[in-house]
């Protein structure tokens, strides 16, 4: 197993180019599912998560090639073979269960494996099957699987308000609505930059949708949707959590591809530290120049507040601001497991259920450390580029579920960081 060796060292300097976005691409690979004509995906990051994705789908019966080095994705759906999405692919990663919309849609039924919990919380997809059952479906849960059934004559039009915004469970609910027979409105549905890549894509193949990235949605269903090329959006956490490095450790970078309206919460909180955001024709370029940082008060909220998945990368920045600053958890019940791990590097946190207070120390130090999920692991990594001394990140599998070329692009700004078998 490989780990990451960090080294804490003076400015950084210099450019990274931001990637398509990993939750973008893993809900526009199952939108293929939805036509048997092809569907080609351009600016795809290269991650185990899009390969997993990859062989879900072909376990389908869809074809997928990577080309390209992998930024490109042609794919076909044209003949699929069985409607069950495995357990054992399944369990690998959650957004697995973003087949079963589009299965259901086209196919008129699906037997998809429940994902089961994870490190962050216990993430139930009871959501996912409310909207689908709005849209007529018959579901039964038998043996860890759903068995979805749309009514004959496929799935109808049916409006469906969500108790609580979930980004996966719009995304489903939007792919199986618009293959079903009417009219659909979607109620305090997400609103998510991903979200609207994804009406796009499905507009892209025809699908008739209005109100994405409003809180209402409408898809009139149409019979069928043909092929499309469509560019995935930009990486808002990517870019976000590359915004923090020079953050973290002074200098100037730009981060290429980047814009304000991606992560415009995040920008905020990050200019009331003290860091400084500046918007070019390129990206966005980021700048602490030698002033302290100033702790803040951050709560994680859907779209268009600040990002859950930017929380643990905040929290590495907040460690060494002056003063204490309160992190609320509002997505997700166990999404503070970094924190005792920031502690073995000298940072002072105190958890308390959904809210972390932490008091900036004037310098972390390195230690070895084990990432426990994805956003943990580069928040442990960010720690340890401003830290005295190495910093050891073990289990980085975690890490390549959603970054690609981290020690490149970092290493390319002038971060003393490389990659090594255990
Ligand atoms: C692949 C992907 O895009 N993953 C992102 C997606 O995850 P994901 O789509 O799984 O997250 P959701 O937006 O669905 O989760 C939000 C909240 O709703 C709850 N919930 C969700 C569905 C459901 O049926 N029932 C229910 O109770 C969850 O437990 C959580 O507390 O959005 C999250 C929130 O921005 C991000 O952290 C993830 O990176
Ligand atoms: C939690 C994340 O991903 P997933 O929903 O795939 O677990 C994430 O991208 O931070």
């Amino acid at each position: 197993m490989d780990s990451i060796v960090v080294t804490g060292n003076g400015p950084l300097k210099g450019e990274i180019p931001i990637a398509g976005a990993k939750n973008a691409c893993l809900t526009l690979m199952p939108a293929t599912l939805l036509s048997d004509e092809p569907l080609t995906l351009t600016n795809a990051p290269r991650l185990s998560d899009i390969r997993t994705m990859t062989v879900l789908l072909q376990s389908l019966g869809a074809e997928v090639q990577s080309l390209q080095g992998g930024q490109v994705l042609a794919m076909s759906s044209h003949d699929l073979n069985t409607d069950k999405a495995d357990y054992d692919i399944v369990r690998k990663m959650r957004a697995s269960v973003l087949v079963l919309g589009p299965l259901l849609a086209r196919r008129g039924h699906a037997v998809v494996s429940l994902p089961g919990g994870c490190a962050i919380g216990a993430r139930p997809v009871d959501l996912h099957l409310r909207a689908l059952e709005a849209m007529g479906a018959e579901l039964d849960l038998r043996e860890g699987y759903v068995h979805a059934k749309a009514p004959s004559g496929g799935l109808r039009g049916g409006t469906y308000e969500f108790p609580i915004v979930s980004v996966g469970a719009t995304e489903n609910a939007l792919m199986a609505a618009t293959l079903a027979k009417g009219t659909t409105v979607l109620k305090n549905v997400a609103r998510e930059p991903e979200i609207v890549d994804l009406a796009r894509c499905l507009k892209a193949m025809g699908a008739q949708i209005e109100g994405e990235g409003t809180s209402t949605i409408t898809i009139e269903g149409v019979e069928r949707l043909h092929g499309a090329t469509h560019r995935v959006v930009t990486d808002r956490i990517e870019l976000g959590t590359y915004m923090l490095a020079p953050a973290i450790c002074g200098g100037e970078v730009e981060l290429l591809g980047g814009s304000r309206d991606l992560v415009g919460a995040f920008c905020d909180k990050l200019e009331e530290t003290g860091v400084e955001v500046r918007e070019t024709d390129r990206g966005l370029i980021v700048s602490r120049k030698n002033g302290i940082l100033r702790a803040v008060d951050v709560t994680t909220a859907p779209f268009p507040g600040f990002p859950t998945d930017l929380q643990a990368q905040m929290m590495a920045l907040l460690c060494t601001a002056e003063g204490t600053s309160l992190l609320e958890e509002k997505i997700f019940e166990n999404r503070f497991m970094h924190a005792p791990e920031l502690i073995r590097m000298g940072a002072k946190i105190d958890v308390h259920g959904g809210t972390a207070r932490v008091t900036g120390v004037e310098r972390l130090k390195g230690a070895p450390v084990m990432a426990t999920d994805l956003r943990a692991s580069v928040s442990l990594i960010l720690a340890g580029l401003a830290a005295e001394g190495e910093t050891v990140v073990s289990r980085v599998y975690h890490l390549d579920r959603g970054y690609e070329h981290v020690v490149r692009k970092l290493s390319g700004v002038g971060a003393k960081i490389e990659r090594v078998k255990e």
